[in-house]
């Protein structure tokens, strides 16, 4: 292992030269590294399954910014050059479809606003949005802050907390309470365990040679059932408690959902109406508290930033809890944000699936190719950003972030299917850590670096054991 200046881990024995030798005029031809059976018949999959990160990075330095490759039975082109992107995710995204996500989501999501295509996908998305709306977000703030404050309120100084543990627990009762006006306090262990077996199954069926139905009973496909059926417990109640409630009057997120599941006049059918709420309460809390819970490992690494960032809360706040009228004023707090994104962008890969055989940066792709694009690779691409392992939040000083060539920059992904998300994420970032840090920070226990796993999402592989300090 070596650790990089962004104080993480990466494996590096093993991988090839970036820069292939030169051949000498008269020298024998090296000869090409032998490939393994598995290699011959699963293409990059064992790679894949071992380490995704080390092989995408290592297809992009070797080959460039559009690369075919196989996994299993599944050809796919890793595409890293931000105008191509734009064409894939803007310009010509009706060309596309989605694959791995519908492939292992399944039983999970379902037909929800992720995975769902279509009149089905417009329709949710013109339904959920208004939830979403500039206006609406800034309600969310206190919500947002109380959560915060009461969860940094219950850690004691000097204890070691798994802040990545925190986060999701934080992440999970906020957007409970802000999108469905639910209370999560009792449920915390049941979805930590639930997610956790969820994710494990996912991510081994997205690694296998022959992508298997869930139906195939396996130990993974059985613990993904069992978690399946422990979050759909917590969100039938979600719904159950809001039609007893009633809607009448109601505005928040729950309340328009229920009230468009009507099946008889053609509205939202029982089984659309809990595929929307469980997307939005995985996708909503998950993601955030990783990006979270990354920011939190860069700030303990660079005291110096964190001392500017609390210089900045005590000059912008002046001890007075945050709310979404003063983001605009915390620039520094928000840079930190936006460069823990490019780093570690928790959604460190997506794809896009060609309906119709097309061609993409030169390259012809007959219908079913994956073309995979990869955040994490974009945003370390030494074409694109000066010193792209270093932590340097400077680097979006003075608003940069919206001077870069579309789709450099992409931790939410672009396009129509941008994360609906995105603007409530961001707030809640700056408010949760806001809030936090007036009250207290956090410190290393460890010298060793965090490894990021590349799981569903990319989430520490221990965890992130912080000293509470104040
Ligand atoms: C830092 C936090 C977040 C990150 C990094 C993130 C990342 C992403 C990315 C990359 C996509 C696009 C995937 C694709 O194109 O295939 C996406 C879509 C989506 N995200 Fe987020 N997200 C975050 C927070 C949230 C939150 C807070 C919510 C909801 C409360 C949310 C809900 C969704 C939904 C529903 C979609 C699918 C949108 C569609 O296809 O129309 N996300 N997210």
């Amino acid at each position: 292992m070596t650790e990089q200046a962004d104080g993480t881990a990466t494996r590096t024995e093993g991988l090839a030269p970036v820069i292939p030798a030169q051949r000498r005029p008269g020298q024998a031809p090296v000869p090409r590294p032998r490939r393994s059976l598995a290699q011959v018949l699963g293409g990059e999959l064992p790679e894949f399954a071992a380490d995704r990160l080390a092989l995408m990075t290592r297809l992009r330095a070797e080959q460039g910014d559009a690369v075919p490759f196989r996994l299993g039975t599944v050809r796919a082109l890793l595409l890293s050059d931000p105008a191509e992107i734009d064409a894939v995710l803007v310009r010509r995204n009706k060309e596309f479809g989605k694959h791995f996500l519908p492939l292992v989501g399944g039983s999970l999501l379902g037909q929800g606003l992720f995975t769902s295509t279509g009149d089905l996908w417009k329709r949710e998305r013109r339904l959920t949005q208004p939830a979403f709306h500039r206006s609406r977000l800034a309600a969310y703030d206190r919500v947002m802050v109380r959560y915060a404050r009461e969860a940094a309120d219950s850690w004691a100084d000097g204890e070691v907390r798994d802040v990545c543990d925190e986060m999701m627990w934080l992440t999970m009762r906020i957007v409970a309470a802000a999108l469905f006006d639910a209370d999560v306090a009792g449920d915390a262990q049941v979805v930590g365990d639930a997610m956790e077996g969820v994710r494990k199954s996912l991510s081994a069926r997205l690694s296998a040679p022959i992508p298997y139905p869930e139906a195939v009973p396996t130990p993974t496909t059985v613990r993904l059932r069992r978690g399946v059926r422990r979050m759909d417990a917590i969100v039938q109640r979600f719904i159950d408690e809001r039609r007893s409630g009633g809607v009448e009057g109601r505005d928040d997120l729950l309340s328009v959902l229920v009230g468009a599941n009507d099946d008889e006049t053609g509205g939202m059918s029982d089984r659309q109406l809990r595929d929307e709420v469980m997307t939005l309460f995985v996708g909503g809390h998950e993601t955030t508290a990783l990006a979270l819970t990354w920011t939190w490992h860069l700030l303990a690494q660079r005291p110096d930033v964190l001392a500017a960032v609390r210089e900045e809360l005590d000059r912008v706040l002046d001890g007075r809890d945050a709310t979404s009228d003063d983001v605009r004023s915390l620039t520094l707090l928000t840079d930190v944000i936006h460069e823990s994104l490019r780093l570690f962008p928790p959604v460190y890969a997506f794809d896009r699936k060609v309906l119709a055989d097309t061609t993409v940066a030169g390259h012809r792709l007959r219908k079913g190719t994956v073309v995979v694009i990869s955040p994490w690779v974009v945003h370390r691409h030494p074409g694109i950003y000066d010193r792209p392992e270093e932590f340097r939040p400077e680097r979006w000083a003075g608003g940069a972030v919206r001077r870069l060539q579309r789709s450099s920059y992409l931790p939410f992904g672009g396009g129509p299917r941008v994360c609906i998300g995105n603007g409530f994420a961001e707030l809640e970032m700056v408010l949760v850590l806001a809030t936090i840090l007036q009250r207290l920070s956090f410190e290393q226990v460890s010298l060793a670096p965090p490894v990021p796993e590349a799981s569903i999402t990319l989430r520490p592989r221990d965890g992130l054991p912080l000293r509470v300090r104040p």
